[in-house]
């Protein structure tokens, strides 16, 4: 699929433009300048062949950075509804499955890293992250003369091993290391190849913390600015290339074809509305494609569905392939929320207080909606124990006081072991 517009900026050379072969204006490239060259020699592997037909004059540091990552971006694919409906997905294999790409990478990391972490604060260990953080993690550690130590999901890791906790789509996850894998004061690089919420990294670099180890910093093929997993870090974090910039591109007028003269990179979407969680679902309200979506259709016309994915920032994120509310035709169903703040973090407290937290979250998606509660016809209450009843109902009526229809049963369980679930059918604003 190619001819697709992009997102990013026009600051930002285009993907695959034939001209562009200056440097990136990314951020990115700031830490390595033509006056701090790496402090190391270039080794026989970063020779022109190994790195994928470098010039032979060798360049600084920074040019030569800026060329390789103009080169890999260009490899870089999007999938639109992979793994899943509303999932933008980021392919970084056909690097790859190119030798001289792969070198490129490569190359492009130890530049990085020689660069910004000179003599006195070379890594001791680069941490990749499973799955994908293997992919270069190691051949990384190799060309920074450093050691590679995994971080695995759980079970994956014999003998005494440190456990850190995050979320991801299908809730928590836990992430391990071995307990030897690093000894006190080793200075560590966590690598991956992608942070969207930054709950992993921010859990492989408790892991680090715990033994031991001193975080250098993260380093990152890519990132999804808008969600701002970098927040949760608490080291410097490095991007190699440009990943999905916005979570829609809904206000800015719609590029055509030939606002381009380049060949852009193969299944970019980039002005498609993007993923906002773990999986990075759209973030704001857009319309579910029913067939693969053209450049222009995707962005942000009314697909024939009819159906419309509504988001709010101020409930309980999705934490799996569903939508916090769909809106079909005059009809908003809203998912089951549960007691769950805006960051998805379960909220402490008695069966009212989760209560009432279910019932914000439905206020806030309803909102988003363009509706309101008093618009609600139908509810479903689930209980893990009907003993609970009085105590849930007497802040349930206090929201839902024109008493719209409702069912209540008691459930063997609920996700992350709740109390309470709530889910309700409303007319939406329009109808
Ligand atoms: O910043 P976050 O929201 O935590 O997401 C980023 C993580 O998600 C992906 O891994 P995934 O869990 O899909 O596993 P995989 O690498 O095994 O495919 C990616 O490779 C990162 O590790
Ligand atoms: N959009 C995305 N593409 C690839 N990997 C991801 N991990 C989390 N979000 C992702």
């Amino acid at each position: 699929m190619s001819g697709q517009p992009v997102s990013f900026d026009t600051s930002h050379p285009p993907h695959g433009h034939p001209d562009n072969k200056g440097p990136s204006t990314d951020a990115a490239d700031k830490p390595s300048t033509a006056s701090k060259p790496p402090p190391t020699k270039p080794d026989p592997t970063t020779s022109d062949a190994a790195q994928g037909g470098q010039p032979s004059t060798a360049p600084s540091g920074s040019s030569e950075l800026a060329r390789l990552k103009i080169r890999l971006q260009r490899a870089l694919r999007q999938f639109p509804d992979f793994p899943e409906p509303g999932v933008l997905f980021e392919d970084i294999l056909p690097i790859f499955a190119d030798h001289e790409l792969h070198g490129a990478l490569i190359r492009a990391l130890e530049l990085h890293v020689t660069s910004s972490y000179g003599i006195g604060s070379k890594p001791d260990v680069i941490v990749g992250l499973e799955s994908r953080g293997f992919l270069f993690g190691p051949s990384l550690a190799l060309r920074v003369g450093a050691k590679f130590v995994p971080v695995r999901k759980k079970g994956k890791l014999p003998g005494p091993t440190e456990t850190e906790s995050f979320m991801k789509e299908y809730g928590e996850d836990f992430f391990q290391m071995q307990s030897d894998a690093i000894t006190a004061g080793q200075k560590v690089i966590v690598v991956d190849d992608i942070i969207a919420t930054g709950g992993s990294a921010a859990a492989a670099g408790s892991l680090v913390k715990k033994l031991g180890g001193t975080l250098l910093g993260y380093v990152f093929m890519m990132e999804l600015d808008f969600l701002k997993g970098r927040e949760k870090l608490d080291a410097p974090v490095y991007t190699l290339l440009r990943g999905q910039e916005k979570s829609s591109e809904k206000e800015e007028p719609t590029k055509n074809e030939d606002d381009y003269d380049m060949p852009l990179r193969t299944g970019g979407f980039g002005s498609d509305p993007v993923p906002a969680n773990k999986l990075t679902h759209n973030r704001e309200q857009n319309e579910i494609p029913t067939h693969k979506p053209t450049a222009s259709r995707q962005t942000h016309r009314t697909m024939s569905s009819g159906m419309k994915k509504i988001f709010s920032d101020k409930a309980c994120p999705p934490a799996g392939p569903y939508t916090q509310a769909i809106q079909a035709g005059s009809t908003v169903y809203v998912s089951g929320q549960i007691p769950a703040d805006a960051q998805g973090k379960l909220v402490e407290g008695s069966v009212g207080e989760k209560t009432e937290c279910c019932c914000q979250n439905i206020r806030a998606v309803l909102e988003a909606a363009g509706t309101d509660i008093s618009r609600v016809v139908k509810c479903n209450v689930f209980l893990t124990d009907m003993a609970n009843f009085a105590e849930m109902n007497a802040v349930y009526e206090k929201h839902f006081a024109h008493k719209p229809a409702r069912s209540c049963v008691a459930v063997h369980q609920l996700p992350k072991g709740v109390p309470v679930e709530i889910e309700c059918i409303a007319l939406a604003g329009d109808a």
